[in-house]
Parts: C-alpha cells; sequence; structure tokens
C-alpha cells in the first residue's frame, strides 16, 4: 500500500477502460474522474484494440453480461493481455448464477485477468469453495476468507481484491487487509463496481506492482467513505453517495494515512 500512489494518479490522470454494467456505470464514471482519473466507456467490439491503445488499464465487469458484451470482453482482454495494459476483472453475481459462473470461467480461460475483484460470494464461486451467494451481495458462509482470496489467487495466477468489511488483497502469497470502510457501501449499490474501476485506475500508474496498487485502490475508496460516513449524523445512503464523489476529489494521501488501518 502506498497513498503517494494518488498523487501519481493525480498527475498521470490514466485513462480507464470499463466495460460497465447498465446500472452503475455513471457512479463508476463519476467517481473513477473525481478522484483524478480519466474515465471512458464502449460498447463496440470493432473500436475494442483502439481503446485499450489509448487505456491504461483496462475493467472488465460482469454485471449486466450479453453474448455481444462478452464478445467485446474477449476482444478486449485479448488486446488488452497483448500490448501488456492491467486487465481487472469484476465477476458480479457468479456465486449466485451459474450461467455467469460459467460465462466467467469460459472468458478467463481466454483472457488472462491480473486481477479479479469481488466480494466473498463471488470469490467462492471461482476458487470452488463451498458459499451461500445472495444476487450481487456476498452472501453467507464460513471458512477462512484469506485461504479463500489466496486460493483464487493461485488458481488464476492473479493479485485477488476480496472486499467485505475488511478488504483482503492477495498475489496467493503475500497477504493485505484493509480495515477501514463503512456499512453505508453496502446501501449504495456500485460500490464494488467503482472500487473494481479505482483498482484499474491505480493498476494503470503501478503496473509493476499489481498487490500494492491494489491495496491502495481498497485503501483509497474505504478510507475516504469511512471519511465522509464520519460527518453524517444518520444512516443516509443518498447523501453517502453524494458526498462519497465530492470527497474523492478532495481527499489527500496526508488524511487517509491518518486513519488508514492496513496490515
Ligand atoms: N460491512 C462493511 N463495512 C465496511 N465497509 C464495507 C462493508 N462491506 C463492504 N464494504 C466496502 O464496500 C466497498 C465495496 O465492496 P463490496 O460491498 O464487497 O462489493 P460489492 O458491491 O461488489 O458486493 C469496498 O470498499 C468495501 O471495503
Ligand atoms: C444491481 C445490479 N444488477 C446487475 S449489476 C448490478 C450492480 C452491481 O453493483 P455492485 O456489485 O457494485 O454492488
Ligand atoms: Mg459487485
Amino acid at each position: 500500500m502506498n497513498l503517494d500512489l494518488l498523487t501519481t494518479l493525480r498527475q498521470q490522470n490514466p485513462i480507464v477502460l470499463t466495460l460497465a454494467n447498465d446500472v452503475t456505470v455513471q457512479d463508476v464514471a463519476n467517481g473513477l474522474n473525481a478522484l483524478g482519473a480519466s474515465p471512458i466507456m464502449s460498447a463496440e467490439v470493432d473500436e475494442a484494440e483502439a481503446m485499450v491503445t489509448i487505456a491504461g488499464a483496462v475493467c472488465l465487469n460482469l454485471g449486466t453480461l450479453t453474448k455481444l458484451q462478452l464478445a467485446q470482453m474477449r476482444a478486449v482482454g485479448a488486446a488488452a493481455n497483448q500490448q501488456h495494459k492491467p486487465v481487472i476483472f469484476d465477476p458480479v453475481a457468479v456465486g449466485a448464477v451459474p450461467y455467469r459462473l460459467q460465462a466467467a470461467q469460459t472468458l478467463l480461460r481466454a483472457v488472462h485477468a491480473d486481477i479479479i475483484r469481488g466480494n466473498a460470494g463471488e470469490i467462492a464461486a471461482l476458487a470452488d469453495w463451498d458459499w451461500q451467494a445472495k444476487g450481487i451481495d456476498a452472501g453467507t458462509g464460513s471458512g477462512d476468507l484469506v485461504a479463500m482470496a489466496q486460493a483464487c489467487a493461485q488458481k488464476y495466477h492473479c493479485v485477488v481484491v476480496l472486499s467485505g468489511a475488511t478488504d483482503i488483497v492477495t498475489d496467493g502469497q503475500q497477504v493485505v487487509r484493509v480495515h477501514n470502510g463503512t456499512e453505508l457501501f453496502q446501501l449504495h449499490v456500485g460500490s464494488g463496481d467503482l472500487l473494481s474501476s479505482l483498482v484499474a485506475a491505480f493498476a494503470a500508474v503501478q503496473p509493476q506492482d499489481l498487490l500494492a496498487a491494489a491495496a491502495t485502490a481498497a485503501t483509497v475508496l474505504a478510507g475516504t467513505g469511512e471519511l465522509v460516513a464520519a460527518q453524517l449524523t444518520a444512516s443516509r445512503p443518498g447523501t453517502f453517495a453524494m458526498l462519497l464523489i465530492d470527497k474523492l476529489h478532495l481527499v489527500t494521501p496526508a488524511e487517509l494515512s491518518k486513519i488508514a488501518v492496513v496490515d
């Protein structure tokens, strides 16, 4: 974890290509933009290679998949692998819908994901661990979440970010835990999608150390949310979402390092 990367990100303003879902696309674009990255979204297979060429990293979000979008993900993923641009994969709801799990597994055979970011239900499904996911949410289960994240990272030879009350970031061996956050994230649909695209933004500026990039992204989002929640006098998810965008724009590495609980 290296909060100075936030300054680097703002200086470099990396282009992040997100193949987004239809539900949270605007939150993701605004969150990236507010923090200091340059978002671009695309839905056209034929522009895949050109899009990857201008991007610093790509994020493939399975949230509202279609056969056409899966083909686009393969094209964008393959171009990113070829151009050595980091690929971040968000396997939305693969723990709850077998069709999605199969689609994700097929995609991951064709494209190397450098980082997979999901909640416990999604990472469990990819790692083939017993768990009861619920729709887009983590659901319930028992077991060692760190071992589960490590198993997923080893299986797919990548960095895994298993998000939740504690974000677990691992390359299969090393583990970083980010203990910051607020339960308000769970009341705003799209928090995970934003995290995945912010992971891509930090990967674009730190491609040589993806574990550090992912841990920094997790700390920045969870820490910023925590700072916002501390200002609210009641549980207000709508206000939280609005203030989160403002704070992503204003937050400093110094502010975050004061509250970061990372081990
Ligand atoms: N119970 C919680 N307490 C604090 N922060 C949380 C909690 N659950 C999720 N978060 C934060 O919410 C963000 C999105 O993660 P998560 O909710 O797991 O993703 P998804 O929306 O894909 O399920 C992360 O920054 C994570 O740290
Ligand atoms: C509600 C919904 N349905 C399909 S994708 C999506 C958004 C998922 O957002 P997140 O995983 O960030 O909570
Ligand atoms: Mg999600």
